[in-house]
């Protein structure tokens, strides 16, 4: 299965089976006939093992025995026209690549001496000392949209983009009755001018009626100012009226608890608590504070009895306070807003929101019988929901906590067509100026083909700043950081920086100051230290660097969080490899390329994803890596993203030679039409020795391929047809990990999380019951992937399992996301 394209290996005994016999006894007669009849068969031998080696023979890399030509002087070496790829296994001494074209380019004498060896030093070969160096353009599947892309090829047209501020001079933020105060802080001190489409809608409503709401808008439009806005401007109003009345003092931080906002984890919790810090500038008398977990709950509890008049939780932590604190009082709260519903009902928060909303409703009551109640504050609390998908769990939340619910949107053109689509899709569409791409290439291709793509944009600098690049699982962020912030041996570009030591981590050599820089190093794991930005060497130039970030779930949260904070800083372009985890609701400033290198699980998680760039109205960019074959028909998907979903030729293509071309060729004009071959082939082969010279890399590598594989099992039902496992080449995906193994002869101790249970299972599956049915028995099996039947069953399982890790890391304080291992 996996060994198509791969290397011949024919080696030839030194006897030579073609070396002429001495022929003894017999009379002179009979020695002349044998003589002859051998010299007969020989020369046959000799043209026939002639026309197979003849272009190892011109490209002169294989050392075939100097008695074979002299044997044979006068064949002549014809080139056969037509001639099978040759299926080829490598570890003896004879090992060359062999193209589909024929061309003798590609033979490169592959061996163990071509990898950097230091004294002493140990290659964790794979077993048996075999290993498979297959040509990385030959028997790649071929596209099976490729005669469409033409007709994709066109210029995208010129759209206005969908969530920027609102251009119309009556579209200020005091027409739709934020005040002067507020409206000049906004401007002066937060650059903001004009509302949003979706603000327009909130603010407007929200300002002058205590209906319930569900906000529902695209990525990047500004929701989380059109909840805090109206929310800030109704208290500063009940703190002005309360002065005004001379009755009581304004409101100060222990006048009560008006507002409670719950964010589904601690990195948007935080987010939103900033935006609101900022906004509260200009009414200083109006106290915020996060329950986020993450800190020591005395100090929690210390602020809450200080007191506080806006609180921004996560669900967990809060339900633990409103049980365990007493000096939390909940009864004057009037304000409830759920952002990302759809994943705090993802992560199984609804026991706690039910918890929480009941209790609220309990305290309420209790005070509004009481006889100390304050003046002005509104007899009903108003509870906004805000989510960008409509799907069935955010209508159970919206069931648990609304009540009359008013539908805002930003977009109310959209509400005729709606009607006629399904309430899932309502309103999740891609902002409309995001240029959206996808990419076909090839397993073989895809490691060359994201550093080809990376290198291109940030080629001329100020053209890409930032880009995130979006991987299924935590493994493989870690193995693709790792070959990014490595020196390569053989790499073409000059590097003016040092690379990391073998084997340790390389020092964190940020833009910025040293010093700043190692706040990148964590001591995760006491005997290693953990780098999450670094120079990235492959992808940096002489005329400037990039820094490579990386961020996933199994990071402590204070690494993730310095690691969020030094990304958003950095004003030198950067790329930042990341698993879903930065997917969600995180205001990246300057992400102008979005790269899915695997395809999001979900569509809902692909927009999320793609919504990180084309923030507010900016422009922005995203790029789809899919596989050809199966993969190819997510193309509809992805154009069901866009407003223009119906005629959708605007989600353009792109090939992977034209990536290569484009990313690795980087010195000007180049007669060779195929030279990206050779860059991307040396540029492979460097990242294979790489991988080989130190066992640490290695193991990270199958680690990574392994979970890898795990996590393609795991897209939804209604996408898997796209994503069928059945149909991943597993041999070639493993040349884009650099491996040069078989996959079946894996072996990755200490898996992470899920590993032993995955693999022991499918293994007794395997031995047991099937037994009888080895021969059907894919190899898949024995790497712990999922057996065809069962992966729908695995799929659900894993999804289960994923989101009660999640659940319990994030009550944990812990990592809020899986690793699939
Ligand atoms: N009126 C405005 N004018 C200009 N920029 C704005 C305006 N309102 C918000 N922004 C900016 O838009 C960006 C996105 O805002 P926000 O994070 O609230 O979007 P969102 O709709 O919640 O996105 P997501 O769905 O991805 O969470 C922020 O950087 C914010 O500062």
């Amino acid at each position: 299965m996996a060994d198509d394209g791969m290397l011949l290996n024919f080696s030839i005994p030194d006897s030579g089976i073609l070396n002429k016999p001495r022929f003894k006894g017999g009379n002179w007669r009979d020695r002349l006939t044998a003589k002859k009849a051998a010299e007969r068969w020989h020369n046959k031998a000799s043209e026939r093992l002639n026309g197979e080696k003849h272009e190892s023979e011109n490209a002169n890399h294989t050392k075939l025995g100097h008695r074979t030509r002299r044997a044979s002087p006068n064949v002549a070496f014809e080139r056969p026209t037509e001639r099978h790829v040759k299926r080829a296994r490598v570890s003896g001494e004879f090992r060359t690549a062999a193209r589909e074209d024929g061309d003798s380019r590609e033979f490169r004498p592959q061996s163990n001496a071509n990898v950097t060896k230091k004294p002493g030093e140990k290659h964790d070969a794979p077993k048996g000392g075999k290993q498979i160096i297959s040509s990385l353009f030959s028997y790649n599947p071929t596209s099976t949209t490729k005669s469409l892309a033409n007709a994709e090829a066109q210029d995208a047209p010129l759209v206005e983009p969908s969530n920027a501020p609102l251009k119309s001079e009556l579209d200020t933020f005091t027409s739709l009755g934020i005040s002067t105060t507020l409206a000049t802080h906004l401007l002066n001190k937060m650059d903001l001018k004009a509302p949003t489409a979706i603000q327009k809608a909130a603010i407007s409503q929200l300002v002058k009626d205590d209906s319930d709401a569900f906000i529902q808008a695209e990525t990047g439009s500004g929701k989380t100012l059109a909840y805090l806005l109206p929310l800030v401007q109704r208290l500063m109003e009940l703190s002005a009226n309360m002065k005004k009345r001379k009755m009581d003092e304004a409101v100060q931080r222990n006048s009560g608890l008006f507002a409670i906002i719950l964010a589904p984890t601690r990195e948007l919790s935080k987010q939103i608590a900033t935006v609101l810090e900022n906004l509260l500038r200009c009414a200083h008398w109006l106290v915020a504070g996060t329950v986020i977990g993450g800190e020591k709950k005395k100090s929690e509890k210390a602020r809450l009895r200080k007191g506080l008049n806006i609180l921004v939780a996560t669900p967990g932590r809060l339900v633990d306070h409103l049980e365990n604190t007493e000096a939390l009082d909940v009864s004057n709260v009037r304000w409830l807003v759920l952002d990302e519903g759809d994943r705090l009902m993802e992560l199984g928060f609804e026991q706690e929101i039910q918890k929480i909303v009941g209790n609220l409703n309990l305290r309420m009551r209790a005070k509004k019988d009481a006889a100390f109640r304050i003046t002005g504050l509104p007899e009903k609390r108003t509870t906004v929901l805000c989510s960008a998908t409509m799907k069935m769990d955010v209508e159970r939340l919206g069931q648990i906590s609304l009540k009359d619910a008013v539908h805002i949107r930003g977009d109310p053109v959209d509400k005729e067509e709606n009607i006629t689509k399904s309430k899932e899709d309502q309103a999740f569409s891609a902002p409309a100026q995001l240029k959206q791409s996808y990419a076909v290439v090839a397993p073989k291709l895809r490691l060359v083909c994201l550093i080809g793509l990376l290198k291109r944009s940030f080629a001329r600098k100020g053209s890409v700043m930032k880009a995130i690049v979006f991987i299924s699982c935590a493994d493989s962020v870690d193995f693709h950081f790792d070959v990014l912030s490595s020196k390569l041996e053989d790499s073409d570009e000059k590097s003016h920086l040092d690379a990391g030591e073998e084997d340790k981590p390389s020092e964190a050599t940020s833009p910025q100051k040293k010093s700043k820089a190692t706040k990148g190093l964590a001591q995760s794991d006491p005997t290693k230290l953990t780098v999450t930005y670094t120079q990235s060497p492959v992808l940096s130039l002489t005329s400037h660097s990039v820094t490579a970030y990386r961020l996933h779930g199994s990071l402590p949260q204070s690494l993730r969080t310095s690691t969020l904070a030094h990304f958003t800083k950095n004003s030198e372009p950067a790329v930042l490899l990341a698993t879903d985890v930065a997917s969600r609701g995180l205001d990246l400033p300057n992400v102008d390329l979005v790269i899915e290198f695997d395809p999001a699980f979900a569509r809902e998680d692909h927009l999320h994803r793609i919504g990180r760039t084309a923030r507010a109205g900016r422009d922005g960019r995203a790029c789809t890596f899919l596989m050809p074959g199966c993969e190819e028909g997510y193309v509809d998907i992805l154009k069901s993203d866009r407003k223009d979903g119906e005629t959708g030729i605007h989600v353009t293509r792109q090939d992977a030679d034209e990536i290569l071309k484009k990313g690795l060729i980087t010195s000007g004009v180049t007669k060779d039409k195929n030279a990206y071959m050779d860059k991307a082939t040396d540029l492979q082969l460097s990242i294979e020795r790489w991988a080989l010279a130190s066992p640490t890399r290695l193991e990270s590598a199958r680690r990574a391929y392994q979970s890898h594989v795990r996590a393609y099992a795991t897209h939804v039902a209604q996408e898997r047809g796209y994503f069928d496992i059945k149909q991943l080449h597993l041999g070639h995906l493993a040349k884009a990990f650099a491996l040069r193994e078989r996959p079946s002869g894996m072996k990755v101790p200490g898996l992470r999380t899920g590993a032993g249970r995955e693999s022991k299972r499918t293994i007794a599956r395997v031995r047991g019951a099937d037994v009888k049915a080895k021969k059907g028995v894919d190899s898949r099996a024995d790497i712990g992937v999922p057996l065809a039947h069962n992966i729908g069953d695995e799929a659900a399982r894993m999804k289960q399992a994923v989101r009660a890790k999640e659940k319990f890391m994030m009550s944990a304080g812990m990592a809020d996301e899986f690793n699939l291992g």
